[in-house]
């Protein structure tokens, strides 16, 4: 246990308070730092050593497309083969380090994260266009996933008792799988890779790790920070790439043994079918750990405390400009309180700051890159047919930065598509419910199940919503992203993916295959 480590118990990260001038000032250092740095280069890493590629991903500044973040390694099937391969010769080592050894560096990589924390702040700001606050809880939640996934691994090192059985000793334990290809999106591009090459690593796996090709310079201070914090050469392999270019290689390959995936129902729901297909060679079943997107809805009723509802609604709409999987797209709203409700949503969103992250006052920046601020758009005028767009303007000139202003439409059918797709960008649906069971039913008519929100004072109807609402993290009286790790642990039902459950207490026994060993004596 983490007592004979000497280790406290796990607590989640604190946020900076950029009401002190203290951190203001260091973040704006860290900023013309890193400024300075814009534009490097970053080979991918194959067994420790720098690998460079013929192609390269050119990475830019979402607030500032012209200005380019960094040049990555852009892997072919040839890289992605070399990673798969130092990866298989890893295991034999890896595989047999004790899992507290393993621990010590998920411990050392939170310690390096955690001076390092101003840089990388700064690095999410540049790359993926995070307002301050954001940028912040970004590190602070890859802290907290090193923290607590090394942890866990203590608690579970020894396995887990069985019943006992006269002249027997029975043990049942894990065993670490195989080589996991790590497949990220850019939207929590520190956190989300952190978390899930860190629960694999601790598990005894060897990853291939590839972040999005949006964000790959972070994926880069990532691999870097593993390695700084003592990890063996070959353990985790830097293979940044395009989708397109090498997913489905990485997650065919015989040598593959699972796939942690992150990211959009489409791409997850390709990386499961190919997965079980058995290619020659394989002697398993791959397992996918798949966490995909969300239509989260926020339930409203006449009992609520009206302002912390439309408070809770705006902030979990438009944080990170509505680029998260928990973000709030439908506001349903009984009709006898819909206006109201809407009115003081409205108030809010018109006083969110929009605009380059350059100060903390910046609540919406921009969208992380042009494909998604097309397809943005694209909604928006989808909306415009289909509703009544309330709030927000055609977007400007992408030229000068993917930015959306936050968006409401209202008068929408359910079934409607802006009622029923992921935009992933700054637009808030707003529905009206006749009452609390139509409400419901509107919220649970969706193929997604990942976040969802009640704001109700009627014990009855929260209790009833408890069971009822199809979702993987529900929220009552609160806003609906922002999971704890420990505390929420994340992931959703139906669509929204396999489940998971990161930061949660089963997460890492899906790393790991359990073992049933019976002697008698
Ligand atoms: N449920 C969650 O925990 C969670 C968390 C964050 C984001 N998301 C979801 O992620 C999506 C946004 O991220 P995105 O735009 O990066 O998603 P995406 O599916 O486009 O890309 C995710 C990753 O998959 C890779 N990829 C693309 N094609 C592939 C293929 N054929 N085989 C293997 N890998 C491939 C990409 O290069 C990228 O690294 C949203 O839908 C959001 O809801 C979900
Ligand atoms: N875990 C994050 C969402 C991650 C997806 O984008 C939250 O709870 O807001």
């Amino acid at each position: 246990m983490s007592k004979e480590m000497g280790l406290t118990p796990f607590r989640n990260e604190p946020y900076l308070d950029w009401s002190d001038e203290g951190n203001v000032g260091k973040l704006r250092a860290a900023l013309e730092k890193v400024g300075g740095e814009l534009g490097g280069s970053y080979p991918l890493i194959i067994g420790g050593k720098p690998v460079e590629t013929e192609g390269e991903i050119v990475s830019e500044n979402p607030a500032k497309p012209s200005q380019v973040v960094g040049r990555v390694g852009r892997a072919t099937e040839r890289e992605a083969g070399m990673a798969l391969d130092a990866a298989t010769r890893a295991f034999e080592f890896w595989r047999n380090t004790p899992p507290e050894a393993r621990s010590r560096i998920l411990l050392r990589a939170a310690a390096v994260m955690r001076r390092r924390r101003f840089e990388m702040i700064a690095w999410e700001i540049y790359e993926g266009g995070k307002p301050w606050a954001e940028a912040d809880a970004q590190i602070a939640e890859a802290i907290d996933f090193l923290e607590y996934y090394a942890r866990e691994m203590l608690r579970l090192k020894d396995g887990k008792p069985v019943a006992p059985f006269p002249g027997e000793e029975n043990r049942y334990f894990y065993q670490p799988l195989g080589v996991g290809v790590i497949i990220a999106p850019w939207n929590f591009p520190t956190a989300i890779l952190t978390g899930m090459s860190s629960a694999a690593i601790v598990t005894g796996n060897t990853i291939v790790m590839k972040p999005s090709e949006y964000t790959s310079v972070i994926g880069a201070k990532v691999a870097e920070i593993f390695e700084e914090a003592g990890l063996p050469a070959g353990v985790l392999n830097f293979c940044a790439g395009y989708g397109s270019e090498i997913g489905d290689y990485l997650v065919e390959d015989a040598r593959t043994r699972f796939i942690s995936f992150t990211g959009s129902m489409k791409t997850g729901l390709r990386i499961n079918e190919r997965a079980a297909r058995t290619a020659p060679g394989q002697r398993w079943i791959k397992r996918v750990l798949a966490e995909m997107g969300g239509k989260d809805a926020i339930v409203v009723d006449e009992t609520a405390d009206l302002e912390a509802a439309a408070e809770g609604i705006a902030v979990s709409a438009y944080g990170y400009a509505g680029q998260k999987c928990s973000a709030c797209s439908r506001a349903i709203l009984q009709e006898d309180i819909h206006d109201e409700v809407l009115g003081r949503i409205l108030e809010r969103a018109k006083a969110l700051r929009v605009g380059p992250p350059g100060s903390p006052e910046v609540f919406v920046g921009p969208l992380i890159s042009r494909p998604q601020f097309e397809k943005v758009a694209g909604y928006i005028e989808v909306g415009k047919e289909e509703a009544e767009r309330v709030l927000g303007e055609d977007p400007g000139d992408p030229e000068e930065g993917y930015f959306v202003s936050p968006t409401v439409f209202a008068g929408a059918d359910p079934r409607s598509r802006i009622a029923q797709e992921e935009i992933f960008g700054p637009v808030l649906t707003v529905l009206k419910a006749r009452d609390f069971d139509e409400a419901l039913r509107i919220a649970n008519d969706s193929p997604y199940g990942l976040t969802g929100g009640v704001y109700s004072r009627d014990r009855e109807r929260l209790e009833r919503a408890r069971h009822e609402f199809r979702a993987g993290n529900l929220y009552f009286n609160r806003k609906i992203t922002g999971a704890l790790v420990g505390v929420q642990p994340f992931g959703g039902f139906d669509l929204s993916g396999t489940n998971a459950k990161a930061g949660g207490p089963d997460y890492l026994t899906l790393h790991m295959q359990a073992k049933s060993v019976a002697e008698r004596f």
